[in-house]
């Protein structure tokens, strides 16, 4: 018989949510109640008999509370196992009675750095007992079911009635009470180790000696990159849900690992704009970006940039998705479609499709700090942002020809933001707050300029081009001025800027040095 009954239960929690119902809930099914300080008084208040744990231990409560369970009549009774004949005889001789159940969640560490409070206040928040017994319990789960989360507190009460937990569900409970005080402490080292690098002058400085990073999976997904790669989401464990793995999907189908690679740089490219903005992504590459009056109108403008291409991709807006918007999309096969809010009118009309997958993602405000994994390792750094100081037109650097009028300044402030969704080497032209060519993902920027003005085709005259880094000789300008483009916008500094700028002077058109680059790969 793998049931355990449960005769006795220690309860000590910080978060207090559904207490009060927990223990009147135990005491009705017999069980003896053990509790701390506040815990305890909360308990009373509400009429369920209790031990206090200093009459447990004979001691009191010490230091603020930096000591009151940490004693061995609490951590034998935890520890005890209750198959073996030797430790029972132990503790009985020692007049210690075995605890059945834990129920235990921690100081809120997290949420005092968070706070902004300060380096004693949060030392005080790194709770000691708490996870001492629960690992203690989580370990001795053959005769100790330890619970974490205040979520689960019906499903316990309906086991402890239904006759105790049965080993595999001890055995769960005890794997999740490993990864709460896993996440914990992974917090509390991280925060030892220090905070990343904001910039790279304070890198060399400021990147912590300590990763760690704890996750919890949200979703095995059908598949990876290829229908023969396994794939899952993972989420950072212990903090609330956000951004595009936190989104909230409202209709579809099951998210695909492509599609949230996609969607990921569609609300990226989408947030880029302050004005309403579409981005059309495939292949995590934009088939056309968009501003305009309201997301409807900025929607036709970023399909018509390449409305073969747009043929089942993501969209991402930075505004609500409305009717009109809604109409249009439903025209074309679409994957995903990813906003801050879809209007009533908007959902009835998307939803009449099945399949297409409808997500509410507020912002693309993501973390400060990006990863990625490399054979034997893993690179850190700081997020890419459209916010340096070359990023404002105002800062730009006049290299060659008139200065840019009120409208191509805006197509080239566009281009120069859009630019950076587009996967390196990029090239992008722009007319009318719009892509109208894109070239992308090139070995050479002289492809890409090729590839950027076969696609625009007729509307590269007139168009403005944005480069995401330096053109390294001036052929690749040449072809986008040879094809009528009339001003471009690039980082610079390249050992040949002045031949770069020579050629632009001799095609008579306009060239801004930005002096800050936005590879993206
Ligand atoms: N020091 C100890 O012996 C100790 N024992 C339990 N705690 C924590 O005290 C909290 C509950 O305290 P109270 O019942 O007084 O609100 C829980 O979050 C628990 O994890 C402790 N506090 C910190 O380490």
């Amino acid at each position: 018989m793998t049931q355990q009954a449960i005769r006795r239960a220690l309860i000590s929690v910080y978060d207090k949510t559904g207490l009060e119902a927990l223990g009147a809930g135990l005491a009705a099914a017999g069980v003896e109640i053990v509790s701390t300080g506040s815990t305890a008084a909360r308990l009373r208040e509400a009429g369920v008999p209790v031990t206090g744990v200093e009459d447990v231990t004979g001691f009191p409560e010490i230091m603020g509370g930096r000591v009151k369970t940490l004693h061995p009549s609490v951590h034998a009774g935890l520890l005890a196992d209750q198959n073996n004949p030797d430790h029972v005889s132990q503790i009985e001789d020692l007049g210690i009675a075995p605890f059945d159940l834990v129920v235990v969640n921690l100081y809120p560490f997290r949420e005092t750095v968070a706070s902004g409070a300060s380096g004693t206040e949060c030392v005080e928040q790194i709770d000691i007992g708490g996870p001492a017994m629960v690992r203690a319990s989580a370990k001795n789960h053959s005769s100790v079911a330890v619970v974490v989360d205040p979520a689960s507190y019906d499903s316990v009460l309906e086991a402890v009635r239904g006759g105790g937990f049965t080993l595999d569900r001890r055995r769960r409970l005890a794997g999740l009470a490993f990864q709460h005080t896993a996440a914990y402490d992974a917090a509390v080292a991280e925060w030892f180790s220090g905070t990343y690098a904001p910039d790279a002058e304070a890198a060399e400085t400021a990147w912590p000696d300590f990763r760690a990073a704890v996750h919890t999976r949200k979703a095995v997904l059908r598949y990876g990159e290829n229908p023969h790669q396994g794939a899952a989401l993972y989420v950072p464990a212990g903090v609330p849900a956000h951004g595009l793995a936190g989104a909230e999907q409202l209709h579809g189908k099951a998210m695909s690992f492509n599609n949230y690679v996609d969607t990921d740089a569609a609300v990226r490219a989408a947030h880029d704009f302050d004005a309403p903005c579409v981005a059309v992504i495939k292949h995590a590459n934009p088939c056309g970006i968009a501003v305009g009056a309201d997301n409807a109108e900025a929607h036709r403008k970023a399909h018509a940039a390449d409305p073969v291409s747009a043929f089942g991709g993501v969209i991402a807006t930075n505004r609500p998705v409305g009717e009109e918007l809604a109409a249009q999309i439903s025209e074309v096969f679409t994957e995903v479609v990813a906003a801050p809010g879809f209007e009533p009118a908007a959902l009835d009309i998307l939803t009449r499709k099945k399949n297409i997958r409808l997500l509410k993602v507020e912002a693309a405000a993501g973390p400060a700090v990006e990863t990625r994994l490399i054979s034997g390792g893993l690179l850190a750094q700081s997020v890419d942002r459209i916010d340096a100081p070359g990023d404002a037109p105002e800062s730009w650097t006049l290299a060659t020809g008139e200065p840019a009028d009120e409208a191509t300044l805006a197509d080239l402030a566009f281009a120069w933001r859009a630019v950076r969704a587009v996967k390196s080497n990029a090239i992008l032209l722009a007319s009318d707050g719009a892509t109208v060519g894109v070239g992308m993902g090139q070995v050479n920027r002289v492809d890409s300029a090729r590839l950027a003005v076969s696609r625009a085709g007729d509307r590269v005259a007139g168009s403005v081009a944005a480069s995401d880094a330096f053109f390294p000789f001036p052929d690749g300008l040449e072809i986008l001025t040879a094809a009528g483009v009339r001003a471009v916008v690039q980082p610079g500094g390249s050992v040949r800027d002045a031949e770069v700028v020579a050629a632009a002077e001799a095609a008579g058109a306009t060239l801004y040095l930005t002096g800050t680059r936005h590879f993206f790969h």
